[in-house]
């Protein structure tokens, strides 16, 4: 399934808002509320429940939402002054490890949204100096590509694990890209489905959908390795296939796929960061949408 930014049904999507840091950290935090809040979410935490997790729910999600917003705040603080590069690189490594800490301290030691903090800080940050869709991607993306200086002990993490293991590429490797899966599934599957009138939380669903077609998403490999990979893109594939989750057999075909990956106990966590990563990229498009 391939879906071009610039078609027909997108709307003017050609200039973003440039927004003061308070702003951005704002709407940052808002989206992965809204992401947090978004349901049925297949095998994610939302607010029906805990999906495929033993040790997260919504309210666990919101408060670790709230409290990053302070951070997103201080990484746009850096970026409005500074141009890409090694100096704002660091600022922001330290400032994101710094969020990944006080994430951990309000949640008791969960992992609410490590692979978030990540992709929305890049993107927080490139937002204080675009004025377009390709030059946000292109900025976050030159960020993520210089050496994190201030990282003191890389740890065998789940993502590396797998990364070595399957050979797939992880949240890393998608910043470095430009959010291939932003730009090329979720944004304009979003777009798509709000132009042919799917309700905004169809359309949000949809858009998660469109990317968990084609993520190789690390929190699903080390739970459920290539099957759970399989089983999550193939399943995405057949609801939008058959319409999206607005059509009778989309929603069955989504409670299938629900089933399937909690059988694997998989949760697409990366997924979900980058539908998070999305609404916050279409919150600063709002200028130009009718929505
Ligand atoms: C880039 C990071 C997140 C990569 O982590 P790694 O893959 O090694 O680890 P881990 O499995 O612990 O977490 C990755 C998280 O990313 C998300 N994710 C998984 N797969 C994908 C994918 N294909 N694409 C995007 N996100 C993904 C998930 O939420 C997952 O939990 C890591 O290096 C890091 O924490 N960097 C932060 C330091 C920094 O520079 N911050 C400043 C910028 S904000
Ligand atoms: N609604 C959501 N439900 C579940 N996970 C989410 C949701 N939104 C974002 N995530 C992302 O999923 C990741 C959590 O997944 P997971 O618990 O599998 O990670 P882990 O701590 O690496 O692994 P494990 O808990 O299996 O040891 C977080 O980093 C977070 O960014």
């Amino acid at each position: 399934m391939t879906i071009l930014l610039r078609n027909s049904t997108a709307p003017d999507v050609s200039k973003l808002l440039r927004l003061d840091p308070e702003n951005l950290a704002h709407l940052a935090s808002q989206a992965l509320k809204e992401e947090a809040s978004l349901s049925p979410k297949p095998a994610l935490v939302d607010s029906r429940g805990s999906g495929a997790h033993t040790d997260m729910d919504v309210d666990l999600l919101m408060r670790s939402a709230h409290c990053l917003e302070p951070y997103f705040c201080k990484m746009a603080e850096n970026a409005i002054v500074r141009p890409i590069g090694s100096e704002l690189r660091r600022n922001i490594g330290a400032i994101g490890r710094d969020a990944e800490q006080a994430m951990r301290q309000e949640t008791n030691g969960v992992n609410t949204h490590k692979g978030a903090i990540w992709a929305l800080g890049l993107l927080v940050a490139a937002a204080t100096k675009a004025n377009t869709l390709d030059e946000l991607f292109n900025d976050a993306a030159r960020l993520a590509n210089l050496p994190d200086e201030g990282l003191k002990a890389v740890y065998l993490s789940n993502g590396l694990q797998v990364r070595h293991q399957y050979g797939l590429s992880g949240a890393k490797e998608e910043a470095q890209q430009g959010f291939p899966h932003i730009q090329e599934l979720g944004l304009p599957m979003l777009f798509i489905s709000r132009a042919r009138g799917d309700s905004e939380s169809d359309a949000q669903l949809n858009a998660l959908l469109a990317i968990m077609t084609r993520l190789s998403d690390t929190c699903v490999a080390s739970r459920a390795g290539l099957e759970g990979i399989n089983t999550m893109q193939q399943g995405a594939n057949a609801v939008l296939d058959a319409g999206g989750t607005g059509t009778l057999l989309g929603r069955q075909l989504l409670n299938k796929l629900e089933q399937d990956l909690l059988r694997l106990n998989a949760s697409p966590g990366g997924a979900a960061d980058l539908l998070a990563a999305t609404l916050f990229i279409d919150s600063l498009t709002h200028q130009t949408t009718s929505h």
